[in-house]
């Protein structure tokens, strides 16, 4: 569950990124956030993984205030969102296997556990047996796959994608998709902004676009609304 509670951000050169945004996004719902670009999407999602700060106003995740976290809570509120860029991310000197383990290694989880969950993950998005090379020696398709097991692998409920479709070609753009479809069927929230008009067309979701700062629309099913 995510609500934001009449936030803004502007940053520190004074740019007005968000501007009264007001929103509750229920477990297990499937959001895209579309919008021309420099609306404030990036913005947007970042503020919900707390990589920025709003200026104003209040967000809650799974009933938690980000703005009131007591320091200790932090670290388990982070592991709660997974996060899926548009460039993957992956460290380039880690494999596969590595670079999801990663994930666990950070909150400590028992070692059994961790070899245990990375090898189901990497199943789950068929890179099992790719799990000892490196991220170079992926394709950008493969390489989006090792990111979204990295982002479950500690089982969020909320995975928070910031156009993760936007480096790929159209055949894996429907394969990542799938995925997310699969994740979201598994139970977790997903807040996916993007460009891609077909897939929102396509797979009908909640739309909410933002413009200039502001949600300007929110529709169940609904659609992408631009021209591209
Ligand atoms: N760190 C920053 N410092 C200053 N201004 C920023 C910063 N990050 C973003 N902005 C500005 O805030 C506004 C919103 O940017 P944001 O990246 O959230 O847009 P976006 O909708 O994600 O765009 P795109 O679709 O191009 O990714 C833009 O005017 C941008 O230039």
């Amino acid at each position: 569950m995510i609500e934001m509670h009449d936030v803004w951000k502007t940053y520190k050169n004074g740019t007005d990124a968000l501007r009264g945004i007001n929103l509750k996004v229920n477990s297990n719902e499937f959001v895209y956030i579309v919008g021309p670009s420099g609306a404030g999407k990036s913005t947007f999602m970042k503020l919900i993984y707390r990589e920025e700060r709003p200026t104003k106003g209040q967000i809650f995740v799974n009933g938690f205030n980000l703005e009131k976290l007591k320091p200790r809570k932090i670290p388990y509120v982070r592991r709660n969102i997974g996060v899926i860029f548009q460039d993957y991310k992956l460290l380039p000197k880690l494999t596969v296997f590595e670079n999801v383990a990663f994930a666990m290694e950070v909150i400590e989880a028992p070692k059994k556990l961790i070899k245990k969950r990375t090898m189901e993950v990497l199943s789950l998005v068929g890179l099992a047996e790719k799990h000892a090379r490196l991220p170079q020696q992926l394709s950008g398709g493969e390489q989006q796959r090792v990111a979204i097991a990295r982002a479950i692998v500690n089982n969020p409920s909320v995975i928070i994608a910031d156009e993760p479709t936007g480096n790929l070609d159209p055949d894996t753009t429907w394969e990542i998709m799938k995925l997310m479809e699969e994740i979201n069927f598994r139970g977790a929230t997903i807040v996916m902004a993007t460009h891609n008009k077909e897939i929102v067309n396509t797979m009908r979701k909640r739309v909410i676009a933002i413009e200039d700062g502001q949600i300007v629309r929110d529709e169940q099913r609904g659609e992408y609304g631009y021209e591209i």
